[in-house]
C-alpha cells in the first residue's frame, strides 16, 4: 500500500455524542466511544440498523454537530474548519431540493454556492448530470421528480465541488436496480481515482460490493470492523472451480478427491446473483448502451486537476 492510500481523511477516536433531554440529563448515547478511520482512495461503509448512530456520526464529520467527547480529524482539520468543508460532498438520507428548479438550474445554484467559475460550472454540471443519468429529465422540475431521480440529482449535487470525501446517507434508497448499480459504479470509481467515500446504510448486501472496509455499528458502539474480504472469508474451507466435464470423468475427480480429504466435497453449479442476472436481461432488452462515457468523462476532469491517483486502488480492495 502506498502512502497516499494508507493516508487518513477522517480520523476518529472516542468519538462519542450524548444526547440530552429538555432538563439537560443525559439521554441517548448515539455515538459511543467510536474509533475508526476511512483512507484516502477507499471506500469505507458504516453499517448498522436504524437508530444505531449512523447519520450522527456523518453529522459530526460534517461540523454540522459537536461531538460531546472524543476527537475527530477530516481531511486533516477539526470537522467544523471552513476549509474542511469545502472539500467535501454529502448526500443526506432526504435531499431537500427546491421544487420549481430544474435538475440542472439545481446542480449551477450549488455550483454557484461553491464559487465555481461560469465556464467550469457548466463543464462540470453537464458531466454530472450524464454520469448520474438525467440528461434526458435535466430541464424537469425536480418537484416532478420520483424518489430515484431525486437521489439522483442528490448524488450530483454532492459531486458539484469534485470533494476529496464523499458522505453518502443510504445512496441507494428509493432507486432501482439499474440505478443501484450506477450509483454503485460511480462510487467505485471515485475511490480509483483517490476520492474517499464513506457510505452507510443498513442494507448491507446493497453496498457489500461496493466496500473495502466497514465498520458496524449498533447501538452507538462499533461491534465489528475491518476490510470486507477478511471479515467474510472462511479460512478454514476452500472453493474449487471447474469447468463443465462428462458425468464419468467428474465422478472419478471426487471419488479421488475423497480419498485424499476424506470427506465427499461438496458440489453445486455456480450461480450469478439476482442483481446481475436482472442488469444482463434489461440490457438485452434495450440493446446495451451506458453512462461509462460520461463517467469518464467526469472523472479525466478530475484527474487532469492532479487529485487522483490514477487507477490504483487500495490493498485490500
Ligand atoms: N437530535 C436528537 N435528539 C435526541 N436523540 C437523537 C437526536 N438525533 C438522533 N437521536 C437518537 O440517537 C440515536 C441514533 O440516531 P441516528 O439518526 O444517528 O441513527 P441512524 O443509524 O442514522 O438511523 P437510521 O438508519 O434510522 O437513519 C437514536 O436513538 C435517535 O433517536
Amino acid at each position: 500500500m502506498n502512502s497516499m492510500q494508507s493516508e487518513s481523511v477522517v480520523r476518529a477516536a472516542g468519538l462519542t455524542r450524548i444526547f440530552r433531554d429538555f432538563w439537560r440529563r443525559p439521554k441517548v448515547r448515539a455515538v459511543d466511544d467510536v474509533s475508526f478511520e476511512v483512507r484516502r482512495g477507499e471506500v469505507f461503509g458504516l453499517l448498522g440498523p436504524n437508530g444505531s448512530g449512523k447519520t450522527t456520526a456523518i453529522k459530526m464529520i460534517l461540523g454540522l454537530l459537536h461531538p460531546t467527547s472524543g476527537s475527530l480529524e477530516v481531511l486533516g482539520r477539526p470537522p467544523r474548519d471552513v476549509r474542511a468543508k469545502h472539500e467535501l460532498g454529502y448526500l443526506p438520507e432526504e435531499s431537500a431540493l427546491y421544487p420549481y428548479l430544474s435538475a440542472e438550474e439545481t446542480l449551477h445554484f450549488y455550483g454557484k454556492l461553491f464559487d465555481l467559475p461560469r465556464e467550469e460550472r457548466r463543464r462540470r454540471v453537464d458531466q454530472l448530470v450524464d454520469m448520474t443519468g438525467l440528461a434526458a429529465a435535466r430541464h424537469r422540475p425536480v418537484g416532478e421528480f420520483s424518489k430515484g431521480m431525486t437521489r439522483r440529482v442528490g448524488l450530483a449535487q454532492a459531486l458539484i465541488n469534485d470533494p476529496a470525501l464523499i458522505l453518502l446517507d443510504e445512496p441507494t434508497s428509493g432507486l432501482d436496480p439499474l440505478g443501484r448499480r450506477q450509483v454503485k459504479d460511480i462510487i467505485r470509481t471515485l475511490a480509483s481515482r483517490g476520492k474517499s467515500v464513506l457510505v452507510s446504510s443498513h442494507l448491507l448486501a446493497e453496498i457489500e460490493d461496493v466496500c473495502d472496509r466497514i465498520a458496524i455499528l449498533y447501538d452507538g458502539r462499533i461491534r465489528a470492523s475491518g476490510a470486507l474480504d477478511e471479515l467474510l472469508e472462511e479460512r478454514q474451507r476452500y472453493l474449487l472451480d471447474l469447468p463443465a466435464m462428462p458425468p464419468a470423468e467428474l465422478e472419478a475427480l471426487l471419488e479421488d478427491l475423497a480419498g485424499r480429504l476424506g470427506e465427499r466435497p461438496g458440489l453445486a453449479h455456480p450461480r450469478i446473483d439476482l442483481e446481475r442476472y436482472f442488469l444482463d436481461v434489461v440490457a438485452r432488452a434495450r440493446g446495451g448502451g451506458g453512462g461509462e462515457g460520461a463517467m469518464a468523462a467526469y472523472l479525466s476532469h478530475s484527474a487532469e486537476d492532479g487529485e487522483g491517483p490514477g487507477e490504483a486502488r487500495p490493498d485490500n480492495a
